[in-house]
């Protein structure tokens, strides 16, 4: 069951292996992480993992040994390697979002499509296991709710491939675009464009969320800054009370768009990651009627959000805040009916007590299956959500 959050604390920055070295000390298995790794048709690679200790804290180190000369890869090259791989469908689509993510930020520092990004160090076979370790890390670890701190700049400069750049390198300050990010007085690369790829892909950026905390992890990079560089990762469980995250709120106000395309814009809106998406009927200037567009969505994309606004309605700008909003923990269910299978979604509040709520949709292909009443249904769904919910634990 994926219920517990996962928070990365970038206190010392965050790079592919830091982040799979932080998932495994949090308690990620290593057994079942090589089982899995070993899906993936990277015979070349080996993974090491031990214990470090740097200014007094200790934590884990990950390295992955290469042998041999590698192929230059392109976004499709991994992603065929990662989909055609034996690995579970949520580790294949977290691990496409972050190579699709890097490809399309080298892709705009260099000036070329994402496809066409020639990955040589970012997109190496040792990027790949730790994207994809990272990825089977968090599913071990049953991340149902994955946030991360801002994110450290550092300064100074960094030496690799293209020569002597800047840092933060202009690939992880394009993941940066719309992230907070917090000044840091050292002179290093603390987050690395595989790193910045991975929180910017799957986590909502806040301060940690109110949970239970359990179990801290600590891993280290491959440099040492002079201080305890480490990625923390804080595994915690909702276990009821209400969990607090920030979002980003677009607005826009539309009094000269054909209202047919307002489900279209909604369909785009979801399918890109918008959380919500609704519309509130209005009196603008000269008494024109028209509609407020509202997008809630998590930190980070809203460039991605504003521009399908932008290109796919009559607007021509959109207003962005930054909101904090809490959710109750809940969990969704499969429940059996004498009239079929249904889902039910089950909030839980501190008190103890839950709230079951069936699945309209599935409510209504049962009463059209049945020739019922949709409330009938809706209460022998509700009831059978109730038995399940009694047995389950958040
Ligand atoms: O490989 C490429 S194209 C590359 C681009 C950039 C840019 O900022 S553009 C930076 N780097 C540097 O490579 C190393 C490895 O990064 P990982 O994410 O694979 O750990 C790092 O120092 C980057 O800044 C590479
Ligand atoms: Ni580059």
């Amino acid at each position: 069951m994926n219920d517990s959050i996962i928070y990365f604390d970038c206190f010392g920055g965050i790079s592919g292996d830091m982040a799979l070295g932080a998932l495994l000390d949090a308690g990620a298995s290593e057994v079942l992480l090589r089982e899995q790794l070993r899906l993936l048709p990277l015979d070349s690679c080996t993974l090491h993992v031990f214990e470090t200790r740097r200014h007094g804290i200790r934590g884990l180190r990950v390295t992955v040994e290469v042998s041999g000369d590698q192929p230059h890869r392109r976004l499709t090259d991994i992603l065929s390697l990662i989909n055609n791989s034996g690995l579970s469908e949520r580790v294949k689509h977290n691990a496409e979002k972050i190579f699709r993510r890097l490809a399309l930020a080298e892709g705009r520092v260099h000036g070329i499509s994402p496809e066409e990004v020639h990955f040589h160090e970012v997109g190496a076979a040792d990027s790949i296991v730790d994207v994809a370790g990272t990825c089977i890390a968090l599913d071990l670890l049953g991340a149902g709710q994955i946030y991360c701190s801002p994110l450290p700049a550092g300064h100074g400069t960094v030496r690799c491939a293209h020569g002597l750049l800047p840092v933060p390198a202009p690939a992880v300050c394009e993941l940066m675009r719309g992230l907070p990010v917090r000044a840091y007085d050292v002179a290093g690369e603390l987050v690395t464009p595989t790193g910045a790829a991975i929180v910017s892909s799957l986590a909502c950026f806040s301060t940690p969320p109110e949970m239970y905390a359990g179990r801290p992890g600590y891993g280290f990079g491959s440099n040492d800054y002079g201080f305890p560089g480490f990625l923390r990762v804080i595994r915690g469980s909702a276990g009821g009370g209400v969990n607090r995250e920030t979002v980003f709120v677009m607005e826009t106000d539309i009094d000269d768009m054909n209202p047919e395309f307002f489900p279209h814009l909604d369909n785009l809106l979801r399918t890109a990651g918008a959380l919500d998406v609704f519309l509130t009927a209005e009196i603008m200037k000269k008494g024109r009627p028209g509609t407020r567009l509202t997008v809630i969505g998590p930190p980070g994309r809203e460039d991605e959000l504003a521009d399908i606004v932008l290109q796919h309605s009559s607007s021509l700008g959109v207003r962005l805040r930054r909101e904090l909003r809490k959710i109750l923990p809940r969990k969704s269910l499969t429940v059996d009916t004498p009239l079929g299978r249904a889902r039910v979604k089950i909030a839980f509040f501190a008190s103890g007590c839950h709230r079951v709520t069936p699945e309209y949709e599935d409510c209504r292909r049962l009463a059209l299956d049945h020739n019922l009443p949709l409330a009938a249904v809706y209460e022998q769904v509700r009831r059978a959500g109730e038995a399940a919910a009694g047995q389950c634990t958040r």
